[in-house]
């Protein structure tokens, strides 16, 4: 089988992309494949470090309001769908599948209008723009949370949940946490502002951090590469403590989820189907700042079932930050049943289901 993958612009886009393609390549070796992002997204230095061949165009989102920008969109968009269609006509695809992002728009619609099968992958619990758009066109939707459903023509829509959630999954390693510098065997908090780390979530950190030293837990603490010089800046300032680890950026996250006993972070859905895959409870602090604050709408249902704390942004600060960590990490019982929540929540086969959408209906 030939696939063809567009999605970018952050990390929750691109590793979904990236598990797919480990999972066709597990069930085929012979899978070829093809990875179309943009030049200035996250995807083009994550997707070569996977050693998968990638191919550009440029294109930029719509901005809400009108605006010249969007004219310029649009042109960029019209000359996008016809790039696309040249490397599709050269690579010659069974299927594609974007997989979120604004990049997606005209990968997936150039194969939509010549006649390959084409599905796009919603993380979220409320479309974004792109893939209210590419509803009209695609062959089939695949989903990760039930409510999304309405969005979209139900005829196409596949429940598959996110194939990242089958890719975390693995043997444990305590020692990783070694590599970082920290003990295994202790308990263990992440904080994680997402792929391109998260502003307000450093300043309660940076606060708390002093606090934090004295503290018989340790910690990860995760900036996104653009904060790091910053926040490493701030923390020398006050000395960093030997259990708390700061790092740009993990590339081995898998890895690491798995040995923590309680993760810190923005809601991005696949940030939460890589937590309930391996049954972690977490606290969640949603990025407001998303389309139709989805992420708030993704966390919400992680804390009906009991499997995480949503603190919204205007709330969250440096105490929060200690207490809540506290309240959970501290209490064996309410960890265990966050836990199990989690657990229950998780869909460690999406890979499996979603290569099955594929399968079905490649040309
Ligand atoms: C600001 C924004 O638009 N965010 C969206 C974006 O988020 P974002 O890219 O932040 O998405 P997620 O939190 O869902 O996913 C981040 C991904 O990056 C990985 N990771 C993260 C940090 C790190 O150091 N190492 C690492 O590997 C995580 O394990 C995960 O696989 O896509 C998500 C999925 O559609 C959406 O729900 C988010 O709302």
């Amino acid at each position: 089988m030939k696939i063809l993958v567009s999605g970018g612009g952050t990390g929750g886009h691109i590793y979904p992309a990236l598990a797919l393609i480990k999972e066709l390549k597990k069930q085929d070796s012979n899978v070829e494949c093809l990875y179309v992002g943009t030049e200035n997204g996250l995807e083009k230095g994550i997707v070569s470090k996977a050693n998968i061949p990638f191919k550009s165009i440029v294109i930029t989102g719509f901005k809400r309001s009108i605006s010249l920008e969007n004219f310029k969109t649009v042109y960029r968009f019209l000359k996008g769908v016809s790039d696309s269609k040249k490397i599709i006509r050269e690579f010659k695809p069974d299927v594609v599948i974007g997989t979120g992002g604004y990049v997606c728009g005209p990968v997936v619609y150039a194969a939509a209008k010549l006649g390959i099968p084409t599905v796009i992958h919603e993380q979220n619990s409320i479309p974004g723009l792109t893939n209210k758009f590419l509803n009209r066109y695609v062959t089939k939707v695949a989903i990760c949370f039930e409510e999304v459903a309405d969005y979209f023509n139900k005829e196409k829509v596949v429940f598959t949940g996110n194939p990242r959630a089958s890719e975390v999954l693995g043997e444990s390693n305590p020692s990783i946490l070694e590599s970082l510098g920290l003990k295994s065997g202790k308990r263990t908090v992440l904080i994680v502002g997402g792929s391109r780390g998260a502003r307000p979530i450093h300043q309660a950190f940076l606060k708390s951090v002093n606090q934090l030293g004295e503290k018989d837990y340790q910690m990860i603490y995760v900036t996104g590469e653009v904060h790091y010089d910053s926040v490493i800046e701030e923390i020398n300032k006050v000395g960093n403590p030997e259990n708390v680890v700061v790092k740009p950026f993990l590339h081995n996250m898998p890895e690491i989820l798995r040995e923590v006993d309680l993760v810190v972070s923005r809601a991005g859905a696949t940030t939460l189907a890589e937590l309930t895959a391996l049954g972690k409870p977490s606290i969640l602090i949603p990025s407001p700042y998303v389309t139709n604050n989805h992420q708030e709408v993704n966390a919400r249902s992680l804390e009906k079932n009991g499997a995480a704390i949503v603190i919204l942004e205007k709330n969250f600060n440096s105490e929060y930050l200690v207490t809540e960590i506290e309240k959970v990490l501290l209490n064996p019982i309410k960890l265990e049943e966050m836990k199990n929540a989690s657990l229950k929540m998780g869909v460690p086969d999406a890979a499996k289901k979603l290569v099955n959408v594929l399968e079905k209906i490649r040309k």
